[in-house]
């Protein structure tokens, strides 16, 4: 059977069915008139219990709650359900709220102190009411409570919800249904569309119900349509009306969202969902096959999201009752008990008083760590939060003891040497290119400061002890924790080396990496082994002794390139923009194959289209594979023809020219297209030949170890012009 409800538009419903859900309705919002008429025009529906005083009660107490007029709505409440709010202490709370907000929103903050003091704080004993507590009373924190973070508790839809749930209350104290079937039926749907969508997301295919009962069906497609012609978004509805992670599914029992799906099935007994069509397409970057199968795709460019921590809340608190009990003083001992007694706080120099803060809320820092390789990881976990501040230790008097909340500690993100931080589509905040370098990427929000409220007459006197006193109503106070901020990052892995490996696939690159340092790439003979740069380290030259030059270098062996990798063929460009940060390019040709100055030449005209300034730097080729004898034979004739390959013109940036490195931030992100568009005109106008020729050529075979000391030896000369071009 399909799922598609308009297959079962010849299934009857029942006239009955349909005028019980309406006159439900009518019910419960107290639609007085409609409702007589509407049964005026269905003789066969009864009225209600509670008609008609009671409903106009309800009604009332239903506007005075919506205008916030709280204190009358109590009042009825009281007459129409006896014990009902003290039964309810949650309901009876948000009612007061009522009326505190009201008072804030007409500026009237003695009063609501007062009120708040009175009315609110004694539910501060159970621990659940503090938080809402504290919201309330942040909100008198502020000159425009409106724009502050607890805006909501004075929107109109927050004084709607308490009214629906003091409505509610009152109909289910007097036994009546407090839910309309509406209601009920649009929960039912949105229950089972989860549902579906879960399984359809689980099992992506075509769905197909099979129905094994029609008259549960029904009830499916009842909601269904109900839903359609409501048109309410449904979620939003659902999510509003019931409390937490509950569900209230029709007449039945509540049930939490984990057990909704099984829950669903055993009560409707008909979905059977079979999986046949469509895919749904998921993200490659949280795949984790995507990310095995292709990491060359996301290991050096990731998304993020960062967080930091929100300030922990200051307090509200009171001075410690000081008055000295009547009558006279009784001896000098007790007077210097007395003495002792007398709280001492903490005093600034100037001898105003120093109140708590809340604390700071964690910092996010992103920072090189020499550890890490890619920025794979990144595509698993994309969110990451640091801690909030801790608050000061509840509301209450002042005393000595109290203390600052804590600060959270800072959340430190590693990520590989060479990382670029930039914000998403914005500008760069971090070229991380040294080990340890690190970078502040969202600053954890401030605590808020305390408060200090004090009856009227001895404000004046405590105002001129203390700089943080609360001075009158317009006064601006920061006592909740700043929040913290959110920030969405772009990291590019730009790899670190002194030194870029290139050539065709199978050439030999890795292999000559693990040759000369302690690297360990997989290498084989078939193309694109590496898909993933690998690094790797050479000493300096042990001839020149602990001089400068022998200090080591870095090589990084990249994947094999293709002709069209620069079109994204192969493996494509994105590993390119590696060379980026490479002094000099050792470019490694199998010289036992087909054509290798052809693949010579491929592989230096990609790189030309790519970046032209590649073709700047110095570069040494090696004529790899020379123990095979169709390599040997033929290496002079292809040292000759390479070296004849470029011009003698004297690089005029040596390696990294400072303009190359100076450019960097502001190419970051938009490297590729800048350098494809920068490079439009040489693409044009130069060819190979006009590029400089490489410093040396040099046969070797790296994997049988022949000549690779005289290959080191032109790679660290090179080295050596790119650090010192004298
Ligand atoms: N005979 C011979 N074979 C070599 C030599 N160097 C490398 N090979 C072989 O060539 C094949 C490819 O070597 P790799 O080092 O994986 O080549 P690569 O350039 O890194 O290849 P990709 O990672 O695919 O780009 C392997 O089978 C090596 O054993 C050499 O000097 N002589
Ligand atoms: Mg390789």
């Amino acid at each position: 059977m399909d799922v598609d409800p308009r297959q079962y538009e010849h299934v009857a419903v029942d006239d009955n069915d349909i005028h019980n859900i309406v006159m439900s309705y009518l019910v419960h919002n107290c639609f007085k008139e409609t409702m007589e008429s509407f049964i005026a025009s269905c003789p066969r529906m009864k009225q209600p219990s509670d008609y008609p005083e009671d409903m106009e009660k309800r009604k009332r107490i239903f506007q005075f709650a919506l205008e916030g007029n709280a204190l009358k709505a109590i009042e009825l409440t009281e007459q129409l359900a006896t014990n009902l709010l003290e039964k309810n202490k949650d309901l009876h709370f948000d009612i007061l709220s009522l009326h505190f907000v009201e008072l804030v929103l007409s500026k009237k903050c003695t009063e609501a102190l007062e009120f708040a003091r009175t009315k609110l704080t004694p539910f501060g004993g159970e621990p659940k009411f503090v938080g809402k507590l504290e919201d309330f009373l942040a909100l008198l924190a502020y000159d425009e409570p409106e724009t502050s973070p607890m805006f909501y508790l004075l929107s109109s839809d927050y004084r709607q919800r308490v009214a629906e749930s003091l409505n509610r209350a009152i109909l289910a104290h007097a036994n009546n249904p407090s839910y309309t079937a509406m209601e009920r039926l649009i929960q039912q749907t949105t229950v089972v569309r989860q549902c579906l969508n879960q399984e359809h997301a689980m099992a992506p295919t075509r769905l197909r119900l099979s129905c094994r009962s029609r008259p549960k069906f029904h009830v499916f497609r009842s909601a269904w349509i109900m839903a359609s012609l409501v048109s309410l978004p449904s979620t939003s509805f659902f999510n509003r009306r019931l409390p937490n992670d509950k569900l209230f599914f029709g007449p039945l029992l509540p049930i939490t969202t984990t057990a909704r799906t099984n829950w669903v099935s055993t009560k409707f007994g008909f979905l059977t969902i079979k999986s046949r069509l469509t895919k749904t397409k998921e993200s490659p970057s949280t795949n984790p096959t995507t990310l095995l199968k292709e990491p060359h795709k996301y290991f050096d460019q990731v998304i993020i999201t960062v967080r930091s921590g929100d300030g922990g809340h200051g307090a509200i608190l009171s001075m410690p009752n000081q008055q000295r009990p009547a009558g006279k003083s009784q001896g000098r001992n007790e007077t210097k008990e007395k003495a002792k007694k007398k709280p001492s706080f903490k005093r600034d120099f100037d001898g105003s008083l120093i109140l708590p803060l809340g604390g700071h809320g964690g910092d996010v820092i992103i920072y090189a760590d020499e550890g890490k390789d890619t920025l794979l990881e990144f595509h698993r976990k994309s969110r990451y939060n640091a801690k909030r501040g801790g608050n000061v230790d509840a509301m209450g008097v002042l005393n000595s003891q109290l203390r600052n909340g804590l600060a959270a500690p800072a959340l430190r993100v590693p990520v590989p040497v060479g990382t670029v931080v930039k914000r998403k589509r914005g500008k760069l905040l971090a070229d991380l290119a040294q080990p340890g370098d690190e970078v502040l990427v969202a600053r954890g929000g401030q605590g808020g400061i305390s408060l200090l409220e004090m009856p009227q007459y001895r404000r004046k006197k405590l105002m001129s002890l203390t700089t943080n006193v609360m001075r009158d109503e317009s006064d601006k106070v920061l006592i909740l924790g700043q929040p913290g901020e959110e920030v969405s990052l772009e990291l590019i892995l730009r790899v670190v080396a002194d030194v870029g490996l290139v050539g065709l696939p199978n050439a030999g690159k890795s292999t000559l990496l693990a040759a000369i340092t302690h690297a360990k790439p997989d290498i084989a003979d078939y193309p694109f082994t590496t898909l993933m740069p690998n690094l790797g380290r050479i000493d300096g030259d042990p001839a020149l002794g602990a001089d400068r030059y022998s200090s080591e270098a870095t090589l990084a062996d990249l994947p094999g390139l293709i002709e069209g990798a620069h079109l994204g063929k192969g493996l494509g460009r994105n590993f390119l923009r590696h060379l980026r940060r490479t002094r000099l390019l050792v470019h490694v040709v199998d010289a036992s194959a087909e054509d290798p100055l052809n693949d010579y030449r491929t592989v230096r005209e990609e790189l030309r289209m790519y970046n032209p300034n590649y073709l700047e730097r110095p570069s040494v080729v090696v004529l790899n594979k020379i123990d095979l004898p169709e390599a040997r034979d033929k290496l002079p004739y292809l040292t000759e023809e390479i070296l004849k390959i470029g011009s003698d013109r004297i690089n005029s940036e040596v390696g990294r020219s400072s303009e190359d490195i100076q450019s960097l931030p502001t190419e970051v992100g938009e490297a590729d297209i800048s350098s494809s568009v920068a490079s439009d005109e040489d693409k044009m106008d130069k060819g190979l030949e006009d590029y400089p020729r490489p410093t040396a050529v040099v046969g070797v075979s790296v994997l049988k170890g022949i000549r690779v000391n005289e290959m080191l030896k032109e790679i660290r000369a090179a080295l050596r012009k790119c650090k010192d071009p004298n």
